[in-house]
């Protein structure tokens, strides 16, 4: 178990590097495999890693693509990550990827999770997972405290849970026994605060520090 930190001059070399490491990761899966997966965070710091990403040379006819969590609103909604995805990543040579939307668009997120569990499943192990952090230590839709953590944190979880306890919208997230077993995982956080928020939470429990559930095997990608 391995917690490697990579720290960049700036947040271009940082969304550079981390794009190649992703599409070679990808790349090296695909030579071996049929198909890859690739599980992305929405928020605000990932687009210009998207945006590199995108335009690489593999083969992303052979790529599934689906986000890590989402925020329960129609795919036009500024607060989509669906709509980041859309403009950023399924976008260039990334425009056949196949993608699972999490939002189906059900009128409540818990009548999607089934189905969405049955989607996901196929595409496991993760082959590359690609995790964001909230200064709070939340990953995913996994926030400290919440009911919701305690369970999406338990090894026999369902694969995908809704996610109540936020303020905003309901929202639904893959749960820690399907994010946990991913072949290559990668954590992107900019900023000071953030930096001092994952060096705090590697001496908390997971349920009021969720991104400690996942620093095993992980580099951490850091640019101010
Ligand atoms: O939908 C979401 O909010 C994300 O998937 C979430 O887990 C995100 O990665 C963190 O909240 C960090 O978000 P920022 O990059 O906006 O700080």
């Amino acid at each position: 178990m391995t917690l490697e930190f990579v720290e960049y001059p700036d947040r271009e070399m940082l969304a550079l590097s981390l794009a190649d490491k992703i599409a070679g990761q990808l790349s090296q899966q695909l030579r071996t495999s049929e198909q890859a997966s690739l599980c992305v965070p929405g928020g605000t710091t990932p687009g210009p890693v998207f945006d590199t990403l995108s335009g690489t040379e593999i083969d992303w006819s052979r790529v599934t693509v689906f986000l890590n969590d989402e925020r329960w609103v129609n795919g036009d909604h500024t607060r989509s990550n669906s709509r980041l995805l859309r403009r950023h990543l399924l976008t260039g040579k990334a425009a056949v990827a196949r993608y699972i939307d999490l939002y189906t668009g059900e009128a409540e997120p818990e009548a999607a999770t089934a189905a969405l569990s049955e989607a996901i499943a196929p595409q496991l192990p993760i082959t590359v997972l690609l995790l964001g952090m909230g200064v709070d230590m939340h990953t995913a839709s996994l926030f400290p405290g919440a009911a919701e953590t305690a369970l999406a944190l338990a090894p026999d979880a369902p694969g995908v849970m809704a996610v109540r306890s936020v303020k905003d919208e309901p929202r639904i997230t893959l749960t820690a026994p399907v994010l946990q077993k991913a072949i290559h995982t990668h954590l992107m956080i900019t900023g000071a605060d953030k930096r001092e928020a994952l060096e705090r939470a590697q001496s908390l429990d997971p349920k009021v520090a969720p991104i400690r559930a996942f620093l095993g095997d992980i580099c951490v990608h850091w640019a101010e």
